[in-house]
């Protein structure tokens, strides 16, 4: 394959195969469009296929970011997702159009059911809590996608200062073209990859656990609210999981509640998660106020 010099002008600067332009007589009037010579992703540069009118468009027709990293036309973008050279490249992701936004927000038991101050055995049937995920089998992304760059099927338009300047845009449904646009993370979490254990979220599991231990602080001392909370994750816990949380308080001074928990399986042979927490009473009542601690 003979070099072929660009149209920029650039003396000894070879084509790369899917960027020679064919020699054909009616090639479009539009203005060449400077790119990168060296590139050889012409799906990943738009401006590439505009300078390469008959070449097929890759099917489905996906534009990402204007350039590839060693393009002039964008120095800022390092991390083209479909740019060969970038090191974060990722696989293919099917996109599913109108997904509704998925809220960061972890679906918890609204009334969690504490052993409190019991021993693990004998486990009732009832007192499980049962995890309840938001690791919803439809969503079409995952966490490592929100971990990686746009995907490249992502919808997004690689024009977006978004979506250069964020790696998590996947499906937002915001104008991409808008650089006032707020960022709104969807928050999926489906494994990109099928094959991988679906396990439950480290944050749903810290909701779920605060969540127990204020209930507990609650029953205790009233309106409460975190003030501390430390968790060891000892086990990873399988989406859909039921499980035990025996929670308990450690000790009480003054507004102060030092509480603690582990969270097991529901056969109580798994320990998942030791954690502890601080809360502090908000409405301490006049017995607390005038005397302080009450050694609870
Ligand atoms: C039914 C469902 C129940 C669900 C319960 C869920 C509860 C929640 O998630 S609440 C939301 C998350 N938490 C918050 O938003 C709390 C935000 N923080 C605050 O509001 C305040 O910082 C608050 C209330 C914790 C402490 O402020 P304040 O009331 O002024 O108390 P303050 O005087 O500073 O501290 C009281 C004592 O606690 C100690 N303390 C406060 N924060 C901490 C902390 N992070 N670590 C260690 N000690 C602390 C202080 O040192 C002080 O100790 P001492 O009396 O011995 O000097």
């Amino acid at each position: 394959m003979s070099p072929v010099v660009s149209p920029l002008g650039v003396p000894n600067v070879p084509w790369c195969p899917s960027h020679i332009p064919p020699a054909v007589p009616n090639v479009p009037s539009e203005p060449i469009v400077p790119f990168c010579p060296q590139c050889p992703c012409v799906p990943c540069c738009p401006l590439a296929v505009r300078a390469v009118p008959n070449v097929p468009l890759p099917s489905p027709v996906s534009l990402c970011c204007p350039c590839c990293p060693h393009c002039p036309q964008c120095p800022q973008c390092p991390h083209c997702p479909r740019c060969p050279h970038c090191p974060c490249a990722v696989p293919a992701v099917p996109s599913v159009p109108n997904v509704p936004i998925v809220p960061d927000v972890p679906i918890v038991p609204s009334v969690p059911v504490l052993s409190l101050l019991s021993p693990l055995s004998p486990l009732s049937p009832l007192s499980p809590v049962s995890l309840l995920s938001p690791m919803s089998p439809v969503s079409p992304m995952s966490p490592l996608s929100l971990m990686s760059p746009m995907s490249p099927m992502s919808p997004v338009s690689p024009m977006s200062p978004l979506s250069l300047m964020s790696p998590v845009s996947p499906m937002s449904p915001l104008s991409p073209m808008s650089p006032v646009s707020p960022f709104v993370p969807i928050v999926p979490f489906v494994p990109i990859v099928p094959d991988v254990p679906r396990l439950a979220h480290g944050g749903a599991i810290a909701t779920l656990i605060d969540t127990s231990l204020g209930t507990l602080a609650l029953a205790v001392a009233g309106r409460v609210v975190t003030a501390n909370l430390s968790i060891d994750y000892l086990a990873p816990v399988p989406l859909r999981s039921v499980l035990l949380l025996e929670a308990f308080l450690q000790r009480r001074q003054g507004r102060k509640l030092f509480l603690g928990c582990d969270l097991w399986d529901a056969e109580g042979t798994t320990l998942h998660a030791k954690a502890t927490g601080l809360f502090i009473q908000q409405d301490p009542p006049k017995e607390a106020a005038r005397g302080g601690d009450s050694g609870r």
